[in-house]
């Protein structure tokens, strides 16, 4: 790939995040306009201003901080629409940095096994299937191991990505032990050398007790055959579901522990700011968000850009 390819991949991916979390941004820059004044936020644009990020979904902790940092800011120029925006998008910024972590590989010995968690629909399937084509481009092997033995639609839907990507599927029968497949798939895996192994689970949030059991005994099988297994729990969350994806990881940490997160469906809901929100209350590692359905929509998280994004400073 030449430099220029690169570039354009880059802004391609610039492109598709800005389209993607354009409704956040527009919602945050709709409730911020109107704020205009001296060298000083008062009280009542104060007041504004956290209004309009608890709107945004960035919840009331993260919301409260940039209030803060921004009573005691300075605005040499006078405030107005750019510079509020560029203020509001340091201050996102500075909450995301801590938490942007893409997942690595460096496990040894191999196979790294990534666990992947999250309720049914939040794009799991999807996810790992970009996660293992964001591997294939870092020119690590691959294979995946269809734990979510709930539904054959999981199984099936699982296969056609691995076909398509050409790795490797270790699967068994609807219903059958996702503790066994697992076994089955770490073993192989560790034969043939493979870097990185990632997991599909079950995601049946309204049977907590079954699932937390389920997914305990993965993880002690995973443990019998490699103490360090799983090395990454990730939970899936969908971004659509504002303040709800804040009770997943509530759940999910009590349920299966989750060592970081991955956040999909940003392009097209104007509840981004949950991202925020979630890098505010957790500080878990945020490893890459989703913003499309195809395969190469998925890119680790960028914290500085997904801020100006957010505050509408890139546009
Ligand atoms: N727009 C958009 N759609 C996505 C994204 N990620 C996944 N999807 C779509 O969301 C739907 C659900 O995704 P799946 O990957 O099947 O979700 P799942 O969690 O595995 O759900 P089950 O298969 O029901 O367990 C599919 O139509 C995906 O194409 C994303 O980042 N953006």
């Amino acid at each position: 790939m030449t430099p220029e390819d690169s570039a354009t991949t880059e802004s391609g991916w610039t492109d598709r995040l800005l389209g993607g979390l354009r409704k956040t941004s527009e919602r945050l820059t709709e409730n911020l306009a109107g704020l205009a004044g001296g060298t000083r936020l008062t009280d009542a644009q104060l007041d504004d201003l956290e209004d309009a990020l608890i709107l945004s979904d960035l919840g009331p902790r993260a919301a409260s901080r940039i209030r803060a940092k921004l009573a005691s800011a300075r605005f040499e120029k006078g405030v107005d629409e750019a510079a509020l925006a560029e203020a509001v998008a340091e201050e996102i910024a500075a909450i995301l940095r801590p938490v942007a972590k893409p997942l690595e590989i460096v496990a040894f010995p191999r196979p790294q096994v990534i666990l992947v968690i999250g309720v049914n629909g939040s794009g799991k399937t999807t996810t790992i299937a970009k996660l293992a084509h964001l591997f294939q481009e870092q020119d690590y092997s691959v294979m995946l191991a269809a734990g979510d033995t709930f539904r054959a639609a999981a199984i099936g839907q699982l296969r056609v990505w691995a076909d398509r990507l050409g790795i490797e599927i270790v699967s068994g029968a609807e219903g059958g032990d996702p503790a066994s497949i697992v076994f089955d798939a770490v073993k192989a895996a560790t034969d043939k050398g493979i870097d990185a192994l990632i997991v599909d689970t079950a995601g049946r949030l309204q049977n907590k007790r079954e699932l937390m059991d389920e997914l305990a005994k993965v993880r002690r099988v995973l443990g019998r055959l490699n103490p360090e297994a799983p090395h990454d729990v990730v939970l899936v969350l969908d971004a659509t579901n504002g303040q709800n994806a804040l009770q997943q990881i509530e759940t999910f940490k009590e349920v299966a522990g989750v060592s970081g997160l991955i956040m999909t469906k940003l392009d097209g809901t104007a509840r981004g700011g949950v991202l925020v929100a979630a890098a505010e209350q957790y500080g878990l590692p945020i490893h890459a968000i989703g913003v499309g359905e195809k395969i190469d929509d998925l890119r680790p998280f960028d914290p500085d850009l997904v801020a100006r994004v957010i505050a509408g400073v890139v546009r």
